[in-house]
């Protein structure tokens, strides 16, 4: 039996038909996480409005976050009908969808928040019927939704389903140069992500990544791995043959 996985699709893959034929043909279960910055950003633009990223989080005004949701459930849709029509039956829900994935605000980035809760009962009752939970990073506090980094909601699931998370990106893995896919380190730990950080060499996305991998791992995650998008990248993972594996 193949083991279950936790895996996040980042918005850097869209359009990636391979990865959507590798996903589809994993034999175990998998709870799935999707991303998609490039289209929010790019439906903010076409309405006019301006995103600020802090951290690479994006600060999102209330009046941003209808425009960060609709985007988000849009990717979800597109990616479930994806995997569905590949023979993966696969729904695609938010957060807000049975309270799925509750939040917490975080300070000054206006509605973004972290999970602080995950309704696994939900997600296991899909698995059990034969359907593919795909989840974006929407959760709910009182006030409403949250704009949730959808590493950071990946990292916090597979934390409460106590699976392994494989973070799909456009990159092999955590690199020294992120210019050169040669310079992949197959292996990090805590205390080095800490002098990567403190040397500049995590950016923009890749530090909630790597942080949500980290995350996952302190949350009972058995491993955790960020690698790129591609055929094949499942088994070369379990292999230790591709990506940047985490250890605590
Ligand atoms: N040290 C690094 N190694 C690899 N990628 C890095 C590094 N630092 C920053 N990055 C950037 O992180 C990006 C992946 O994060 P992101 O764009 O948020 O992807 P996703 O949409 O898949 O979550 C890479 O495309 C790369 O430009
Ligand atoms: C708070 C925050 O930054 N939320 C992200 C949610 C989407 C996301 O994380 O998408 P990727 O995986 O493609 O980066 C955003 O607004 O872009």
């Amino acid at each position: 039996m193949s083991e279950p996985l936790l895996v996040k699709v980042g918005g850097s893959l869209r359009g990636a038909e391979t990865l959507l034929d590798e996903l589809a043909s994993y034999p175990g279960p998998l709870v799935l996480v999707h991303g998609g910055g490039p289209e929010i950003g790019a439906w903010l633009t076409r309405l006019g409005l301006e995103s600020r990223f802090e951290g690479g989080l994006r600060v999102t005004p209330p009046e941003h976050m209808e425009v960060v949701e609709m985007s988000l459930c849009l990717t979800g849709k597109r990616l479930a009908e994806g995997l569905s029509r590949r023979g993966r039956r696969t729904l695609s829900l938010s957060g807000r969808d049975a309270l799925c994935l509750r939040g917490r605000a975080l300070p000054h980035l206006g509605r973004v928040g972290e999970v602080v809760g995950v309704e696994v009962g939900l997600l296991l009752d899909l698995l059990e019927k034969g359907y593919t939970p795909l989840l974006a990073p929407i959760a709910l506090d009182e006030e409403g939704p949250l704009n949730v980094n959808a590493d950071t909601a990946a990292g916090a699931v597979a934390g409460a389903l106590g699976w392994p998370a494989l973070f799909l990106t456009d990159v092999p893995g955590v690199l020294r140069n992120p210019k050169d896919p040669t310079t992949r380190f197959p292996h990090l730990t805590p205390k080095e992500v800490e002098d990567l950080k403190a040397q500049g060499i995590l950016q923009g996305g890749m530090i909630p990544k790597v942080e949500a991998a980290l995350s996952a791992l302190r949350a009972g995650a058995p491993w955790a791995a960020i690698a790129q998008g591609e055929r094949g990248v499942v088994a070369g993972v379990l292999q230790g043959e591709r990506g940047t594996r985490f250890t605590l």
